[in-house]
């Protein structure tokens, strides 16, 4: 399998080379040059699997000949067994057609455990036997930040930092990143919100010179392989629940676009889904180009979602890309006029594209509140603000299909919204620990490119 860049200028990598770069050097997006596809009797046997067969199974196509036969089994074999339930990913019924798939029971109680802890054994495992080191630069909303420095922290040859909006994480996000005190982590709270930090980073991997010098590479979903284990769980969620034989919908709390375009991915590799509900709260950017076809910056206003605060969606571009003829040079285009103006428009292709599998909802504040407690008081269930945004979307979605909302982080990590709307404070589960009682570690940096590249090369070993 070979990695092409979304914007047609970048070498072409295998999926370590891809894995290892993160982000294109063309500014880019790495992207398989073609999906493979598993038949429906394929699908159909994924349904006696465990997880970690599962995952081997649906991701043994990307990975290609970059591990050896049976080394991706034992890896995600590794990765899951950290998970507390042995479902790794669980379905929740909520009531006759309404299920959660739970992605919370990874170390740091977010989905984003369910790629990083195997993103983490990957940095080993093909920096094993060579010199080089790595430098992960990343930026977080909340949640990637806790799961990314759970997954590296303490591992030889890498360094970690992690730039989160100084102000905008909840008590529990940053604590779960500050108080890891390993040397080769390195916490940042940018005096600025999760957009710029992302540019920053952005910004860091375009300095070809910067980015060669510390061998940078990425966490965040721009890296290609954290997508890649998020489909695994479309696959599993639907071979449970009918699949092949019937078409799931899913309900996706959005931001980043990289979990709802993981689910882009599993439709392409065939699964049959019968819609995929972009959810976003009122930082509704995704919402607002799916339905009008205007992709248009707005200011970021803080939500009880923070993960979701988010008003460039990098994922967009990847889906942009596929659906619009794989063309990279009119993708390049067409990203430097919205990084320029921050507008621009859909092309046919890529809205008609689109509207084929995607429906949209912007949901605020007191319908997610109203959505949390009917969780809560109707199916029994305590969920967090971020799932209780997709939950409020796929109930009021008029389709004739079991709808599976993704339940992205432990009501735990948001306690204070949780007890506003249902009255009761989940307690957080014994596998955090002391969270609360540890000293943090973290310095607070000017939300520039200049005061975050400073800090970063003064900190990094760079290339022998
Ligand atoms: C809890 C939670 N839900 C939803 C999202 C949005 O996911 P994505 O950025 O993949 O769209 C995030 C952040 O990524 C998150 O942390
Ligand atoms: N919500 C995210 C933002 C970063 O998203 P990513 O999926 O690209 O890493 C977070 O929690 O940090």
């Amino acid at each position: 399998m070979r990695y092409v860049s979304t914007r047609g200028a970048a070498p072409t990598l295998d999926f370590r080379g891809a894995t290892l770069a993160g982000l294109a050097s063309d500014g880019g997006l790495y992207l398989p040059d073609t999906w493979p596809t598993l038949s429906r009797a394929a699908i159909a046997g994924l349904a006696g699997l465990s997880y970690a067969e599962t995952a081997a199974r649906v991701m043994a196509p990307f990975v290609g000949d970059s591990l050896a036969e049976g080394e991706l089994l034992a890896l995600c074999e590794t990765a899951y067994g950290r998970f507390s339930h042995a479902a790794v990913t669980p379905l929740v019924q909520l009531d006759h057609d309404q299920w959660l798939l739970e992605l919370f029971h990874g170390p740091t109680l977010a989905f984003k455990d369910v790629a990083l802890q195997l993103l983490g054994l990957l940095f080993e495992r093909f920096l094993t036997g060579t010199d080089q080191r790595l430098t992960i630069i990343g930026a977080t909303s909340g949640d990637t930040g806790s799961a990314a420095i759970d997954a590296v922290a303490g591992r030889e040859g890498i360094d970690i930092f992690m730039l989160h909006p100084e102000g905008r994480v909840s008590d529990v996000q940053r604590r779960q990143m500050t108080t890891v005190l390993s040397p080769n982590v390195h916490n940042i709270a940018i005096r600025g919100d999760f957009d710029t930090a992302q540019g920053i980073v952005k910004a860091m991997f375009n300095d070809a010179d910067f980015s060669t010098r510390f061998q940078l590479s990425a966490v965040n979903s721009i890296n290609w392989a954290r997508l890649m284990a998020q489909v695994v769980y479309y696959f599993y969620a639907a071979v449970r629940l009918g699949g092949p034989d019937r078409a799931i919908a899913f309900s996706v709390p959005t931001g980043n676009f990289g979990d709802v375009f993981a689910g882009h991915v599993a439709a392409r590799m065939g699964l049959p889904i019968a819609k995929l509900i972009v959810a976003t709260n009122v930082n509704d950017i995704i919402a607002r180009a799916l339905a009008t076809g205007d992709y248009a910056r707005r200011a970021v206003e803080q939500t009880p979602t923070p993960s979701m605060d988010i008003q460039v969606s990098s994922n967009f571009e990847r889906l942009l890309f596929d659906l619009g003829a794989r063309d990279g040079h009119a993708i390049a285009a067409q990203m430097h006029g919205f990084e320029g103006s921050g507008a621009m428009r859909l092309t046919n292709a890529q809205r008609e594209g689109a509207a084929a599998l995607f429906a949209s909802d912007r949901v605020d504040r007191d319908d997610m509140t109203i959505a949390m407690r009917w969780a809560h008081d109707q199916a029994g269930q305590v969920i967090d603000p971020h799932t209780g945004i997709a939950l409020a979307a796929a109930r009021r979605a008029d389709l004739d299909a079991p709808i599976v909302t993704l339940a992205t982080a432990h009501s735990a990590k948001f306690g204070d919204t949780v007890e506003r709307a249902t009255g009761m404070r989940p307690a957080l589960p014994r596998r955090v620990g002391d969270l609360f009682d540890r000293e943090e570690r973290c310095d607070t940096v000017d939300a520039t490119f200049a005061a975050v590249s400073d800090y970063v090369a003064a900190r990094a070993s760079p290339r022998g």
